[in-house]
């Protein structure tokens, strides 16, 4: 039986640190631990959850000098015993420890297994796990902060308030369906019905929430477009702080796509500086043309750059027209400030207009506000209060549990016999245990922690 067995790994990354920190989980752990580390008094106590100085040794040989922990079951990470050997952070010591462990009866743990015996043993559920590997996958402080949300068990705690609601239910209705002598006609009590209706409007505001916890978590797709020499690069640069596109006079100087990410506020903008928009004949310059058209499409923001010291050309209302037949969100930047202003953009209706100049950082702040304002907070702000979804396997889940309700209100706003709402209870109930993992196949386990590292 795979619970069975003691596992181990190296818990820190590989190469060289401070210090790393070999991991050992299962029944073994401490006599295994035993067998591998002496001390100066080989009587006193080890004692739980202390560090204690020593050496790991090889039958004579020396290995390392450590620190080692001991955890005492049920009350650890995995709810098993568990040992921490604190090991210089060399390459070679770490992987020698290892090698030891693992000739003393400990298994090489595999991706995320020691969260999975967590979760295994009920100390987490399957949101809070998938929260561990999104807090050290995250990028931005904002990101972590509704992961650690989750660890703490906000989502599980929301998702089980739903179950009670429906399992109020379906304790009525299995009433209804056993005492049908008792005449209970109405069919679903009204506090019974407020609290269902509860839960469809809140599992529909976190499904709703799934794009800004996608945007915290994954960014803001924002291209930069425009004529050639307008200043794109010069404004990538600008916000990278950092010379990093090549800038020319020449127009078309960019003819790939230069893609960094920027943090406003804590909220990444994964930033696409792209190909001047114009018909040429040359073909590589063509070939950026028509991949920063595509970037149109996928982008969530446009960072749409004029000339200000120029009047306006057949380009840039060619660009103009695009964003706003692909109804994109889009900022307009009147780059070149600095020079004197010839553009006029009284002809179109354009909201979201900021003066910069990318040359000599001006306005470049006013630009992050505007930014931040228009993509972000209209969005997101609210996110601190209320608990927001990151993960699109809990919106799936959520979507099938708000399907199940709207068919439970069909069947009884139609009038039709009770039993006929058992099956959607049923599946509304099951689909928010995919989210805490109560009721979870090998492949959606597989999916989740094999997405770990070692070692966590
Ligand atoms: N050295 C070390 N640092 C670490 C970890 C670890 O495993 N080892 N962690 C690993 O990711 C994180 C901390 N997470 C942890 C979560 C739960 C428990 C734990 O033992 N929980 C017990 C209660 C412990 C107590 O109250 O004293 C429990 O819930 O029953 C330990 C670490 C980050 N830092
Ligand atoms: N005066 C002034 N010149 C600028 C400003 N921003 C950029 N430039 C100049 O405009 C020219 C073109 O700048 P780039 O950043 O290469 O322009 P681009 O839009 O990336 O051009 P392509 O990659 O060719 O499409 C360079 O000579 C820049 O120094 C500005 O704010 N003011
Ligand atoms: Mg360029």
């Amino acid at each position: 039986m795979l619970w069975d067995d003691t596992i181990a790994a190296i818990s820190t990354p590989k190469g060289e640190g401070g210090i790393a920190i070999i991991r050992i989980s299962g029944d073994k752990s401490f006599e295994i631990l035993e067998k591998i580390f002496k001390r100066q008094n080989p009587n006193s106590d080890l004692g739980f959850s202390k560090l204690n100085y020593g050496f790991i040794k090889d039958g004579k040989k020396m290995i390392d000098e450590v620190m080692v922990a001991r955890l005492k079951a049920p009350k650890t990470y995995t709810c098993e015993d568990i040992v921490e050997i604190n090991c210089h952070g060399g390459v070679v010591v770490s992987q020698k420890i290892l090698e030891l462990v693992l000739k003393n009866g400990a298994r090489h743990a595999e991706k995320g297994e020691f969260t999975k015996r967590a979760f295994m043993n009920g100390r987490i559920d399957l949101s809070q796990a998938e929260a561990v590997m999104d807090i050290i996958h995250g990028k931005t402080e904002k990101s972590v902060s509704l992961s650690l949300d989750q660890l703490r068990g906000d989502l599980r705690d929301k998702v089980n308030s739903f179950k009670k609601a429906l399992l109020d239910i379906t304790a009525h209705v299995n009433v209804v369906l056993d005492y049908p002598e008792e005449g209970i006609d109405d069919p679903l009590p009204k506090d019974l019905r407020d609290n269902l209706e509860n839960v469809y409007e809140e599992a529909n505001r976190l499904i709703e929430s799934y794009d800004k916890g996608k945007k915290i978590k994954e960014g803001i797709k924002t291209v930069i477009v425009g004529k050639p020499n307008v200043g794109k690069s010069t404004l990538l640069n600008s916000l990278l702080r950092e010379e990093r596109a090549i800038v020319t006079h020449v127009a078309g100087t960019t003819r790939d796509v230069i893609e960094e990410v920027i943090n406003i506020k804590g909220i990444p903008l994964v930033l696409v500086d792209t190909a001047g928009i114009r018909q040429t004949d040359d073909i590589v310059e063509n070939i950026g043309v028509t991949k920063s058209k595509e970037f149109i499409e996928k982008a969530d923001l446009v960072l749409l750059v004029l000339d200000a010291s120029k009047e306006l050309e057949k380009e840039d209302r060619e660009v103009i027209e695009k964003i706003k037949e692909n109804g994109k969100k889009a900022i307009v930047l009147l780059n070149k400030i600095d020079l004197a202003k010839k553009i006029d953009l009284k002809e179109f209706d354009l909201e979201n207009v900021v003066e910069i100049s990318a040359k000599d950082n001006i306005g470049i702040e006013d630009m992050e506000e505007k930014i931040y304002s228009y993509i972000i907070s209209e969005k997101v702000e609210d996110s601190s209060e209320k608990l927001v979804i990151t993960n699109i396997r809990h919106k799936t889940a959520l979507e099938k549990t708000k399907e199940a309700i709207k068919n439970i209100f069909e069947t009884i706003d139609a009038g039709l016999p009770m039993d006929l709402i058992s099956v959607d209870l049923k599946e509304a109930l099951d689909s928010l245990s995919e989210i805490t993992g109560e009721i979870s196949s090998e492949d959606i386990l597989d999916h989740v922690f094999g997405n770990f590292c070692v070692g966590k």
